[in-house]
């Protein structure tokens, strides 16, 4: 491998919501990086994120912002339907990507990424599964490795967004939002997960005709523990993301207070929840972001790889097809090489 590099020149690709804050945050919070290139298909909004970043400059092709020569490695924030060719020329370069979840929205695509990656001999794929850098989620799992709640046998997962855009169908729902608890309770448990069942109950007056929020995930694992997900995204309330885990010797929780500040006022006590995924996440995504770049300079990656990407995929296709026919679905995955 060679010399670590002294700042690393990263490209942004896909500049919305999500890419246009890991890109100023790299740029003002993370150091040892400079974000040199910014790509998305809306021009205009390429050029506004570019313009408040010293340095930035726009490259209208993905594919030529990943070949750039000032690039040395890429965070991909594009739609997931986006991600495989985009990620597949950042292993065709052979540099380090944190790609957003999910990896791809189908379990071929994602296998092949797999395999892709394995040809390649190194390890250059990272998918943005900020829960793992979280300072609960990190406690929880020590908890959990250190024996102190006993057998882990059940995880309960609630995951409410107060709004979605008008597309975010009960598939997306899965793949995009259900996706971190799948990869949550990989995490946390330490093994795969097998099957998943799904419920629907009486949709929120919200959702359009035919999309069902909220849903229940039921994730049944290797070894037969439970995981249940309330998956609710037009909760019109905040930013809710908890979880907890029953042992045979204890139960743990976390995301109880949703980093609430508590407010007194007029006799009364109250507070403010995370309003977004952001306010909520900031510390784990700035702590992603900041072992991504001091890997990517070694020329590596260190977080979630493309294994896992690619089993949370093959979960979420699962989880799809349970929405669909009402049936528990077995996960179909392949054997670990
Ligand atoms: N980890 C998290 O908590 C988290 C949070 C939000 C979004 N995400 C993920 O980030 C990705 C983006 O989500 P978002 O909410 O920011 O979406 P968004 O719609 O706000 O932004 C996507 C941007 O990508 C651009 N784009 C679309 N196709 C492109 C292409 N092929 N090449 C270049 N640019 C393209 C669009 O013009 C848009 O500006 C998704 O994969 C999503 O699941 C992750
Ligand atoms: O893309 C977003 C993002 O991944 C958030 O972390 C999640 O809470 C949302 O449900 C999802 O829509």
């Amino acid at each position: 491998m060679s010399e670590p590099l002294a700042d690393l020149r990263v490209a942004v690709l896909g500049v919305g919501l999500m890419g246009s804050y890991h890109a100023q945050a790299l740029a003002t919070r993370v150091k040892g990086v400079t974000v040199t290139v910014i790509n998305d298909f809306f021009e205009p909004k390429a050029q506004e994120v570019a313009a408040a970043i010293p340095g930035a400059r726009v490259v209208t092709d993905p594919i030529e912002a990943i070949n750039a020569e000032d690039v040395d490695a890429v965070v991909i924030a594009t739609p997931g339907k986006a991600h495989e060719d985009q990620v597949r020329a950042c292993l065709q370069r052979g540099i380090p990507v944190l790609c957003e979840k999910p990896l791809t929205t189908d379990i071929a695509s994602a296998y092949q990424l797999v395999q892709d990656e394995l040809a390649t001999g190194r390890t250059l794929i990272q998918v943005g599964f900020m829960r793992r850098f979280d300072a609960e989620y990190v406690q929880l799992r020590e908890l959990i490795a250190s024996g102190g709640l006993g057998n882990p046998l059940i995880v309960h997962c609630t995951h409410r967004n107060p709004d979605v855009p008008p597309h975010f169908d009960s598939e997306m729902m899965i793949r995009d939002s259900v996706v971190h608890e799948v990869d949550a309770v990989r995490f946390l448990l330490d093994e795969e997960i097998t099957a998943v069942s799904v419920l629907k109950p009486t949709p929120t007056s919200s959702a359009p005709a035919g999309f069902h929020d909220p849903m229940i995930v039921i994730l049944e694992t290797e070894s037969g523990r439970i995981a249940t997900d309330e998956i609710f995204v037009r909760t019109g309330v905040a930013y809710e993301v908890r979880t907890e885990v029953v042992g045979e010797k204890g139960t743990a929780t976390i995301g109880l207070d949703q980093n609430l500040i508590r407010t007194g006022t007029d006799g009364r006590w109250g507070g403010q929840i995370s309003p977004g995924f952001v306010q909520r996440f900031d510390g784990a995504y700035h702590t992603e972001l900041q072992r991504w770049a001091d890997a990517a300079r070694r020329g590596t990656v260190d977080g979630p790889g493309a294994w896992d990407g690619y089993a949370a995929v093959a979960v979420c296709e699962a989880g799809a097809e349970a929405v669909r026919t009402g049936q528990r679905v077995e996960v179909a995955m392949a054997k670990r090489s």
